[in-house]
This record gives C-alpha cells, structure tokens and sequence, in this order.
C-alpha cells in the first residue's frame, strides 16, 4: 500500500485509533470528502454503468410450498444471485423497530458508542467498526457498523450487548430465522437435497452475524464506497435496507449495475460464496457495492447466515453424484472467513481460496 499524505494519517488516527468512526468525522462538520476517502476515477460507480430500467426480481412467498414460487427462488439464485421477497412473515414492526434502533445506537454521543469499539467491547460477540479492513485499505469506506454475532452461544452475552438496540436485534433475527430455514430448503431441495440434518444445519447456517450498518451523509457521495464491490462470503445474505436506496447488484454486462430499488416491507436476498461453492455454480454470489447518501444517512441491516466456524464445506454429494468434476476443494469456514478479511473488499477474489 502507498504512503498516505500526513492529513490522511490524521484522519485515520480520528477515525479508526480513537474510535470515532466516520460517523465522528462527519459530526465534525466537514463539508468536503477527505483524501483518505476519495476512490481512484476507475472505482467509482459512474451514471452511465447504471442500467435505469432494469431491476432484480421481486418474489412473493406468502405460500413457500408453491411449485412456483420454489422455481422463481431457484432460478433468481442461478440467474441474477439476488432476489427481494415479499410477504415473508416477519412482522413490519419488527423490520421498522431494528432500523430505528440502528438509528439510535449511532445517535448515541461518543462515549457510549466507543464503549463497544473494537478493542473496547466487553464481549467479542458484539464489536463497532469502521470501513472494512482498514489496516489493509488505501481508501476507506464511508460506512461504521456494529456487528453482532448471533450463534445460541453467543446470545448467551446479551447481558452485554447495547441495552439501546439489543433486543430488536435479537428479535429480527429471531423473525427471520424461519425465512432463512425456508429459504435454504427450497434452495437445497434444488440440488436434490432432501432433507437438512442437524450436521447440514450447522454446515449452513451455524453462525448468523447481525450487522447495523451507519453510512452518514456525504459531502459528495460519488467519490466514495459505502461499501466496495464484492461479493459475500456467505451462504446466503437476508438484507433489510431503508428507504434511502444505494444497494448496486452487478448486471452480466461488463460494468454495469443495477440499482435495488426499496420496496416498504421487503427483504433482499443474495446468495453468498458459500452457496456458489455447494451448488458447484449452480448458484450465484453476485457482486455488490453501496453507495451513501448526500442529504441523509442510510441504514441497513444484513443477517449474514454463515456456517459454523469449524464447518467443513465443498461441492454437496448431491451435486456431484451425476459424475459432475467439483469446481473446488474443500475448505474450513473460518480459513476462508478469515482470508476474506486479511484484503480490501475485491469483487470475487475471496472465492481463489476455494477453487481448484
Ligand atoms: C460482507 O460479507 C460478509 C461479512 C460478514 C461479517 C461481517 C462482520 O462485520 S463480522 C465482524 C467484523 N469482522 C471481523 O471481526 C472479522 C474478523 N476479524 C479478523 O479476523 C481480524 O480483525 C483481521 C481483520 C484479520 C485483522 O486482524 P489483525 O491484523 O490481527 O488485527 P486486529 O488485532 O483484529 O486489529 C488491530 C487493531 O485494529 C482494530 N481494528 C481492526 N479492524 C478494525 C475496523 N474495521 N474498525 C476499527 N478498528 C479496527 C482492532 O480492534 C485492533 O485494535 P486494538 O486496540 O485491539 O489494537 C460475514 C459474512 C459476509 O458474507
Ligand atoms: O448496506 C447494504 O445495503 C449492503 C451491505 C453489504 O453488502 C455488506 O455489508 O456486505
Ligand atoms: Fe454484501
């Protein structure tokens, strides 16, 4: 990595060592994107990569054993990797009572954030962060973000988790935990898994993480990433966003990217790496990338169903049985989980890791 200017090596001090987070430097004032923020023109997402008419498919699952519905889940992971569903059965106010606590917790002053800073926390269940890795990033991301991991072990440190947002926290993931079951059988059965036992169920699904992401308003949000392109690690992503949009999917043009328009109510979903790599491609990992609001600050609220971290995972038997030669090796989630966060967010790098 280059040498940053001086000005830059201040600001990371604010942002990062003192644990102000970009939610800090933007309370400060400051009318003008620093350097440390600014991405080189090839990285930005420029007007005319967006495609303005296209979308992502929308699908309603108010009856999951319809045969349709199942084949519109199937075909949106294989074709576009992402999807948003509607009528899923958690609640609206569930949905509307975790973004207001998203909200609230970085509404808090900066004592009472920085009490659960990386380095501070009183749990490593529960951990505020800024940008990605920024110890490996030339430019940051213009995003803060508590991330809870939500495993039943680790829900055993509630006692410690923020009291402003803790319990709808824990109940949006409680909400959704049937969505993602659903989810998976219906993807699962797709590749002639019939049933999913105890060893599957902690293979894909074993330890969720719940982030409340922070992006506060932009002085010019095209210079910067809320987020890179990249694609999750994974094996699916429930994602509740707000009103403001600034979600892109990459469209299968070079370059493009199509804008997830919010739907009041839904939930979007992308399959993650590790649903590409059991499917042996079937599936996809799509890239994605946001960008920041310039008049508002955005939230968003990822449940990233990840397996366990001990979870050994590769192409299923099911998928390979028809004598299909398996894409990659397998792989031990927290390997690949922690390869993902040694590097900047990359596109689809992290997926080198697993294949053959
Ligand atoms: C996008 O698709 C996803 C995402 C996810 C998961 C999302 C999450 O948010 S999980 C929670 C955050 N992630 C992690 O904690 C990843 C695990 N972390 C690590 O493995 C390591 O931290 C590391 C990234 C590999 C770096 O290790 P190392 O070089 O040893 O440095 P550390 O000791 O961790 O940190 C040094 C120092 O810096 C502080 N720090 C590190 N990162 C940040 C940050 N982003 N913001 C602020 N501060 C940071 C750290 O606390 C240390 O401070 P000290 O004061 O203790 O020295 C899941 C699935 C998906 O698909
Ligand atoms: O904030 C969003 O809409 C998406 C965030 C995201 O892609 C991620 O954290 O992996
Ligand atoms: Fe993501």
């Amino acid at each position: 990595m280059a040498p940053r200017n001086p000005n830059s090596e201040k600001i990371l001090d604010f942002v990062v060592n003192e644990g102000n987070g970009i939610k800090g430097l933007v309370d400060t004032g400051i009318e003008t994107v620093p350097d440390l923020y600014i991405l080189p023109i090839e990285e930005r997402l420029l007007p005319n990569n967006i495609l303005p008419y296209d979308s992502i498919p929308v699908i309603d699952v108010s009856n999951w054993d319809d045969p349709k519905v199942k084949e519109s889940i199937c075909d949106a992971a294989g074709k576009w990797g992402f999807f948003q569903i509607i009528n899923h059965g958690v609640p609206l106010h569930v949905l509307d009572a975790v973004k207001e606590a998203a909200y609230r917790f970085f509404g808090l002053p900066y004592e009472e954030r920085n009490k659960y800073w990386a380095g501070n926390s009183p749990t490593d269940t529960v951990t505020l962060k800024t940008s990605f890795v920024p110890q490996a990033e030339a430019v940051l991301e213009w995003k803060d973000y508590l991330s809870f991991r939500c495993s039943p072990r680790d829900l055993e440190s509630f006692p410690l988790w923020p009291p402003v947002c803790r319990d709808e926290v824990v109940e949006y993931m409680e909400s959704a935990k049937s969505v993602i079951r659903k989810l998976l059988e219906v993807l699962l059965e797709g590749l002639k898994v019939k049933q999913i036992d105890k060893a599957r169920e902690y293979t894909l699904m074993g330890s969720p993480i719940v982030n409340l992401m922070y992006y506060p308003h932009c002085p010019n949000p095209d210079f910067t990433a809320g987020v890179r392109p990249h694609s999750d690690i994974s094996t699916l992503t429930v994602l509740l966003q707000d009103d403001n949009g600034g979600l892109y999917v990459r469209a299968t043009e070079n370059d493009s990217w199509i804008h997830v328009l919010p739907i009041n109510g839904a939930l979007v979903i992308n399959i993650g790496d590790i649903l590409q790599i059991m499917s042996n491609d079937r599936y996809k990992s799509i890239e994605h990338r946001v960008v920041a609001n310039r008049s508002k600050d955005r939230v968003s609220v990822p449940i990233f169903v990840n397996p366990g971290p001990d979870a050994v995972f590769g192409p299923l038997p099911e998928v390979l049985e028809s004598g299909e030669q398996p894409l990659y090796k397998e792989v031990v989630f927290s390997d690949y989980f922690k390869y993902f966060f040694s590097k900047k967010h990359d596109g689809k790098k992290s997926m080198d890791f697993a294949r053959i």
